[in-house]
């Protein structure tokens, strides 16, 4: 990379979108120093070792490390000569659903009291409207331009998403220039407008997306009703290059740690302006009325069976992350459906490719296994909750053997129902007629 290019930029927080923006930036030539408060995690990032599972990331990581150009401290103060400091903490769900912005706040303090004048703070956070803004009351300065840089990453493509985005966004009035300058490798397009903008932007993105989701599911429900194919009603709007393919696929109810929080954040912000936002609400009222939906398939299967409901039916969970590609558990659709089949008396047995035996602490309700098989294993019914290809080539002659009733709800429509019923299995997916 040609020396000019090199800039000394600081990241705090080594998260998904952190060690991304950190590991990438590296990539690009800068040099990055990353600074996170998780003590353990800092030190087995500096052995080179990655706590997430993203494609492309350790690999980054480790040239970085090699090079020298990306270094992580626990302490903030390493990152008082950095020229540009982007803050990619958490932003959660507080309790009356606005952003949990104490996080982020904190670290405002404490970089007010280091950053040499004229250092650029950049907001990547997801953060409500107004809150780059505030930069200078939180950190006690006004020599430290403040820009939104809101991140648009999907997890499972971070570092792909990272280094050839849609687009940039960037709000703010000083630095964005420089800003700007860490990206020009990159060739995106870039958007540049106030805070107040940039921040909406973001959500704005995520709630749309939520809100095709659910449009998708309810359309699902209703080719149920009318013995209609979702998968041929949806491929009909994807053609159309208004509708556009993307986020049309009916599932479990979306989720991860973004989309649910952002939506419920989105509508917080609208409701303290006065403004109902009745079409978010409507999207998360749905979402959650898929997960009873699922659990209503369940109940349908086991109708007529010996077990006649979930009580005490031993029941075989296919993924148990948000989406396929990713190790996240987080606001995960296959938990939220586990706890209300729980809740029924259902006994559960997990598998998912991303999460280990040894990791199933982490997952109430669900006792998880590292063998697919042993969740077939005496089942009353299967659940395809995380659409992992893997599932397709799975042995379902034998699992047909190993469960006490072969029957699956197929939440992601994916697998071959054709085939499933070769085997005996009967099937149920989501908007798609029934085998
Ligand atoms: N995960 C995504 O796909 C994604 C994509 C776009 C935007 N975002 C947004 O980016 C932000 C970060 O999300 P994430 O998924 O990377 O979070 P994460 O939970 O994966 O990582 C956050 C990191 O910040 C660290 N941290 C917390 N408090 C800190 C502090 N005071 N000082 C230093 N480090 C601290 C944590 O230890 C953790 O390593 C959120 O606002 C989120 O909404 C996330
Ligand atoms: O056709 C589809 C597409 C997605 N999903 C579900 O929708 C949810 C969200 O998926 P995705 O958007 O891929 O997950 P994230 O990695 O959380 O990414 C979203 O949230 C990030 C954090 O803000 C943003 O940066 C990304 O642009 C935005 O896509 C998951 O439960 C998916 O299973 C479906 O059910 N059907």
């Amino acid at each position: 990379m040609a020396e000019e290019a090199e800039r000394c930029v600081g990241v705090v927080g080594a998260g998904y979108v952190g060690l991304t923006t950190a590991a990438c930036l590296a990539h690009l030539g800068h040099r990055v120093r990353c600074a996170d408060i998780d003590e353990s995690k800092v030190d087995r990032l500096n052995r080179g070792e990655v706590p997430i599972s993203e494609p492309g990331l350790p690999e980054l990581v480790a040239g970085g490390l090699a090079s020298g150009r990306l270094r992580f401290t626990t302490s903030a103060a390493g990152l008082r000569d950095t020229d540009v400091v982007f803050v990619c903490v958490p932003t959660p769900m507080g309790e009356r659903g606005e952003a949990d912005l104490r996080a982020l706040e904190a670290v405002l303090r404490e970089l007010g009291e280091l950053l040499s004048p004229g250092t650029v703070l950049v907001l990547k956070s997801t953060v409500p409207v107004g809150t780059t803004a505030r930069v200078p009351a939180l950190t006690g300065r006004d020599d430290l331009p403040a820009v939104s840089n809101p991140e648009f990453l999907r997890e499972g493509f971070a570092v792909r998403d990272f280094l050839e985005p849609d687009r940039i966004v960037l709000g703010g009035d000083r630095g964005l220039d420089r800003v700007e300058s860490l990206y020009s490798a990159l060739g995106a397009p870039v958007v540049r407008t106030d805070p107040a903008s940039a921040e909406l932007g973001k959500y704005a993105c995520n709630a749309f997306l939520a809100l095709k989701l659910s449009y998708a599911n309810e359309l699902a429900e209703l080719c149920e009703q009318v013995g209609a194919d979702v998968r041929h009603v949806t491929t009909t709007m994807g053609m159309d290059d208004r509708i556009g393919p993307a986020f049309l696929r009916p599932g479990p109810g979306w989720g991860g740690s973004c989309l649910p929080k952002d939506v419920a954040a989105l509508r917080r912000s609208a409701r303290d302006r006065g403004m109902r936002f009745g079409l978010l609400q409507a999207a998360e009222h749905t979402n959650t009325g898929q997960h009873e939906r699922v659990v209503r398939k369940v109940q349908e299967l086991l109708t007529g069976s010996p077990y006649g409901s979930p009580a005490g039916a031993r029941i075989g969970l296919l993924g148990l992350t948000f989406k396929a590609g990713t190790d996240d558990l987080r606001d995960s659709p296959a938990l939220a459906i586990a706890a209300r089949l729980a809740e029924r008396g259902a006994v559960l047995t997990g598998y998912d490719p991303a999460v280990p035996a040894a990791k199933g602490g982490a997952v109430a309700d669900v006792h998880v296994v590292d063998d697919p098989l042993l969740v077939a294993k005496d089942a009353a019914a299967l659940v395809v909750l995380t659409e992992w290809p893997e599932f397709r080539e799975l042995d379902w002659a034998q699992l047909a053997e190993l469960a006490d009733r072969p029957a699956v709800v197929d939440t992601r429509n994916l697998l071959d129902a054709d085939d499933l019923a070769r085997h005996g299995f009967s099937c149920r997916g989501i908007g798609i007629p029934t085998r």
